[in-house]
């Protein structure tokens, strides 16, 4: 079954067009990058695909059914997104319990503590976090609860915005393997928005590569060991990427 599907989708903010017919499919299951200079508007389109850009045209498509404009509960616990800044995203005033127990609640979940106890352990964070606050946690402990509350009402598809990016080096390569472990174990459908080619060698089975709001090609993720890419400005992309990206730079 395909999990994500936009055909023909254009998206602005105001009078301005920041994408142009975007259209890729990606299976249940798979995972997807969508990758391009900073701009490309690749986070626009997860934004659309999550109820967050309002102004779009075309189809989205998620798990076979239409997606509406705006927020869509029925649809959130299906698709959740990950933000790229988890000091952001979180609320500052609210305990790691209550930001996991909220979508809960929200939605009419029962059997909470347990849920949230085993979202913990999922995301390898101690039970001793449940009641602190964002500032008491590090950079990739935050990435993780941001995680957790993504994870809590067991969507199956996760778009996720350059998760890492706002974390130390180190700490990237802990939150990829979780989220590889994640997928693994529960059969999720990533599409997943980064400029770091390494990082979609790690984790992704293809990439569409973006130009100025245009998908210009849809490739293997293979072609960033050859550098078999049809596109000149997936070339130059990986050129610039300094070619072959070492994989286990990020491990
Ligand atoms: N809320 C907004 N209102 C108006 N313009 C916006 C808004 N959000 C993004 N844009 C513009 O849309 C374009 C695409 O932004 P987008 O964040 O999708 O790019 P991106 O490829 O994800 O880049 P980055 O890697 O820097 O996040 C940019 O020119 C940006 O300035």
């Amino acid at each position: 079954m395909t999990a994500i599907s936009l055909r023909n989708v254009d998206i602005s903010y105001g009078d301005t067009k920041i994408v142009h017919g975007a259209t890729f499919d990606v299976a249940e299951g798979e995972s997807f990058a969508l990758v391009g200079e900073s701009g490309s508007g690749k986070s626009t389109i997860l934004k659309a695909i999550a109820g967050l850009a309002p102004e779009w045209t075309g189809d989205i498509d998620v798990l076979g059914q239409s997606r509406g404009h705006g927020v869509d509960y029925r649809f959130a616990s299906r698709c959740q997104m990950v933000f790229q800044d988890p000091y952001g995203s979180l609320h500052p005033r609210k305990t790691v319990d209550s930001v996991l127990t909220e979508p809960l609640k929200i939605h009419g979940i029962g059997n909470r503590d347990t849920r949230v106890k085993d979202i913990l352990n999922a995301v390898g964070l101690d039970q001793r976090f449940r009641f602190r606050f964002p500032h008491q946690l590090s950079g990739g402990q935050r990435q993780r609860v941001a995680i957790a509350r993504a994870l809590i009402l067991e969507p199956r598809v996760m778009l996720l915005d350059e998760p890492t990016s706002a974390l130390d080096v180190s700490v990237q390569a802990e939150i990829l393997n979780l989220l590889k472990r994640l997928r693994a174990e529960q059969g999720l459908t990533y599409l997943m928005v980064t400029h770091n080619l390494p990082v979609v060698g790690f984790m992704c089975e293809r990439m569409a590569i973006m130009n100025k709001g245009r998908i210009v090609e849809i490739a293997p993720s293979t072609a960033l060991h050859d550098g078999s890419f049809g596109d000149p400005y997936s070339q130059s992309l990986y050129a610039a990427s300094g070619g072959n990206p070492d994989l286990k730079e990020i491990v």
